[in-house]
């Protein structure tokens, strides 16, 4: 308890304080939650055990970087890797024929720790059903890449989260700047979807935030991904929280192979988990795990996946090859 009061009111104090900038802060409260953590975790660790090191396992105490989350010291977010197909393959044969690739691949050589990381696949709507049956038994997810803003009627062309659930769909991917740009989505429209989504018991969400390349230079990342989290999420209480996952996916990095840096990766994510610490609390906000998306290969996929809040990657164009998906999840364990 002491673990999170103690940093939280300095915390607190901290983001009352006039005239320093929001990165010093930042900064400070990093400096404050590290020492402290550290601190108290190392005494716990002397008295419980002299040999302490050897119990650390988590993901963030594996392999401590320069970029050490000021949150994740205690947390073991379970990595997330997803595939977004967007519109393809052309043809269910071509996806049938994706799909048992991907099912070969995880079921015959899964070690423990590969099968520690959530997979989950986003194909179009008419392949969602042969994507059930082919992967079953793999371990792999199935996730929609939309859902209607209503539940049932007169509206043509649309498809439903309760019938997405129905047949056993358990993401729904919302927020996707494909959608919000080509589509005209609004974060009023998400949150109306994502709100249509936590009704149907266990359906979870990947909520897609992220600016375009001219907010980037315009230094607009942070307030960007602010207001986008904000809206998407008005109204989610605390405890559908865990039903979310976060998908930084910035503009300028998806389809481009421009990627992101780790580094630039690891502060939009301190971003958003302090976005998410403002609305839900420290202890909600560091067990939400934030995946990047834009560009991500089977080459990228470790570096960025050492930063201490990338909990995972959002895939499109790689996660149309069986085998650089597979890759892309090995590079995922840490
Ligand atoms: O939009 C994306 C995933 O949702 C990223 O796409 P790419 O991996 O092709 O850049």
């Amino acid at each position: 308890m002491a673990v999170e009061i103690i940093p939280g009111i300095f915390i607190l104090v901290l983001s009352k304080l006039e005239g320093i900038t929001q990165q010093k802060k930042r900064v400070t409260a990093s400096v404050i939650m590290n020492s402290f953590c550290t601190a108290v975790l190392l005494s716990i660790l002397l008295l419980v055990h002299p040999a302490g090191a050897f119990v650390l396992q988590g993901k963030n105490l594996q392999r401590p970087t320069d970029h050490q989350s000021s949150f994740a010291l205690f947390s073991a977010r379970r990595p997330v890797i997803a595939g977004n197909w967007k519109l393809n393959p052309k043809s269910i044969a071509e996806a049938s024929q994706l799909l048992k690739l991907l099912h070969a691949n995880f079921v015959n050589h899964r070690t423990p720790a590969q099968l520690d990381v959530e997979v989950v696949v986003f194909p179009p709507f008419p392949f969602l059903l042969e994507a059930l049956l082919v992967l079953q038994g793999s371990g792999i997810k199935v996730g929609a890449q939309n859902v209607a803003l209503q539940t049932s009627g007169a509206y043509t062309g649309e498809v439903s989260a309760p019938m997405v659930r129905s047949i056993g769909v358990d993401y729904v991917m919302l927020g996707h700047s494909e959608r919000r740009a080509i589509f005209g989505e609004s974060d009023a429209d998400i949150n109306k979807k994502l709100h249509l989504c936590l009704a149907e018991p266990g359906l979870g969400v990947i909520l897609c935030v992220g600016e375009t390349e001219d907010e980037y230079e315009s230094k607009l990342l942070a307030s960007v991904c602010d207001v986008q989290i904000r809206k998407g999420l008005k109204g989610v209480s605390i405890s559908d929280l865990s039903r979310i996952i976060i998908a930084y996916e910035p503009v300028w990095a998806i389809g481009t192979g421009k990627v992101a840096t780790p580094e630039q990766a690891q502060v939009a994510h301190t971003v958003i988990r302090n976005t998410l610490t403002d609305m839900y609390g420290y202890q909600a906000a560091d067990s939400v795990r934030i995946q990047y998306g834009g560009s991500v290969n089977p080459e990228n996929v470790d570096s960025l996946m050492s930063m201490p809040d990338v909990d995972g990657a959002l895939v499109g164009g790689a996660s149309l090859t069986a085998d650089a998906f597979t890759r892309i999840v090995d590079g995922a364990i840490h």
